[in-house]
């Protein structure tokens, strides 16, 4: 399918004219969710998670068979500052293991039975140094959201976008700051793991990097702060909507590139969920930012898609429940 912007005002308006839920399987999901066989509320925020996945599915007792991972994978010109433990050859060969099933998320991708696509976005061109110029130009912005958009299955019932970049928790607090506000410090943690004298780089490289550029415009800071993994899965996210699929939020990253459509357009996060919470210091102050409540909570800070993955089994459980459990009526149980 061709992406339907070519221009970063054409995808604003992407945004402002998507699909929301349909109202009348919300409300019928949500009759039926009253009417199974179980004290009302009891099965907690998995209740809420199922009503949610059924309205935006359109379906009133879905189904949820067809998830699909996507990773993207970018290089940062801003690894010239010494922002990370790990060099960045390391993110070209992260996608070999990830090609031939090596790493985390292939094991749990199979693990809930998903899909796994990975795009290696000019991993030999990194983006600009963002202390110095813009990381991107708007037509790479925009190659980089068409890739994104163009890697989600119309067919698919679920979409998870997780990410590989060695340098990208240093765009992704950037990105953070400039669309919900605050320090560098604030958004700034340890990443792979830097040292204390890696940790004060990466706060400099920030605060220089808003200080350079005008980033009153989400989009703005997404292009010049960001890094090519980012927009890719801002136009998966924005694709997952546009074909009314539901969508699992990642860590830090995903969820600094999310965090860039909410503040394009209120409401452009309403169809996914926060798989997890990060144990990148930040995350849940950006989660907070976006106003979501992670599933899960296991102290992951890999990446990939990891935590995202592991919440699968969380919404799969979800739907299931409500689209197979009895009523009261038929299982002939007294209610209440
Ligand atoms: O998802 C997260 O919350 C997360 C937190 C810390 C690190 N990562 C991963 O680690 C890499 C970025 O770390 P760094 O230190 O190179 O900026 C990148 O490949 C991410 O997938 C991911
Ligand atoms: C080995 C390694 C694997 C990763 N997966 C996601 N980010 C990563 C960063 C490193 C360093």
């Amino acid at each position: 399918m061709t992406a339907p912007f070519a221009t970063l005002d054409e995808f604003r308006r992407t945004l402002e004219d998507a699909p929301g839920p349909d109202m009348e399987t919300l409300a019928a999901a949500n009759d039926r969710n009253g009417q199974l066989t179980k004290p009302p509320g009891a099965l907690g925020r998995l209740e809420d998670l199922a009503i949610w996945y059924a309205g935006w599915r359109g379906q009133a007792q879905p189904q949820l068979t067809a998830p699909q991972v996507l990773i993207f994978a970018g290089n940062h010109g801003v690894c010239a500052q010494g922002v990370s433990a790990f060099p960045s050859e390391v993110t070209v060969q992260m996608v070999a293991n990830f090609k031939a099933g090596g790493a985390a998320i292939n094991q749990l991708s199979k693990a809930f039975g998903a899909t796994m696509n990975v795009y290696a976005l000019d991993l030999d061109m990194p983006t600009q140094d963002f202390t110095a110029a813009p990381a991107m130009s708007e037509a790479e912005v925009i190659q980089a959201l068409i890739t994104g958009w163009n890697a989600v299955d119309p067919a698919s019932d679920l979409v998870v976008t997780g990410e590989m970049g060695i340098g990208n928790t240093t765009s992704a607090a950037a990105v953070a700051a400039a669309v919900l506000g605050g320090a560098a410090e604030d958004w700034v943690g340890r990443g792979t793991g830097v040292d204390d004298a890696g940790l004060q780089r990466k706060i400099d490289v920030v605060a220089r990097g808003l200080a350079l550029h005008d980033v009153a415009d989400p989009l703005q800071a997404l292009r010049c702060l960001g890094g090519r993994e980012l927009a890719a899965m801002a136009g998966a996210i924005a694709a997952a909507r546009h074909h009314s699929i539901p969508v699992i939020l990642d860590g830090f990253i995903c969820s600094a590139a999310a965090a860039v459509l909410e503040k394009a357009h209120a409401g452009a996060l309403d169809h996914c969920v926060a798989g997890h919470l990060s144990a990148e210091g930040a995350h849940q102050r950006l989660l907070d930012g976006i106003e979501k409540a992670p599933l899960l909570s296991l102290g992951l800070r890999l990446g990939e898609g990891s935590g995202a993955a592991l919440a699968i089994g969380v919404l799969k459980g979800a739907v299931a429940c409500h689209s197979g459990m009895a009523t009261f009526a038929e299982a002939g149980v007294a209610d209440g």
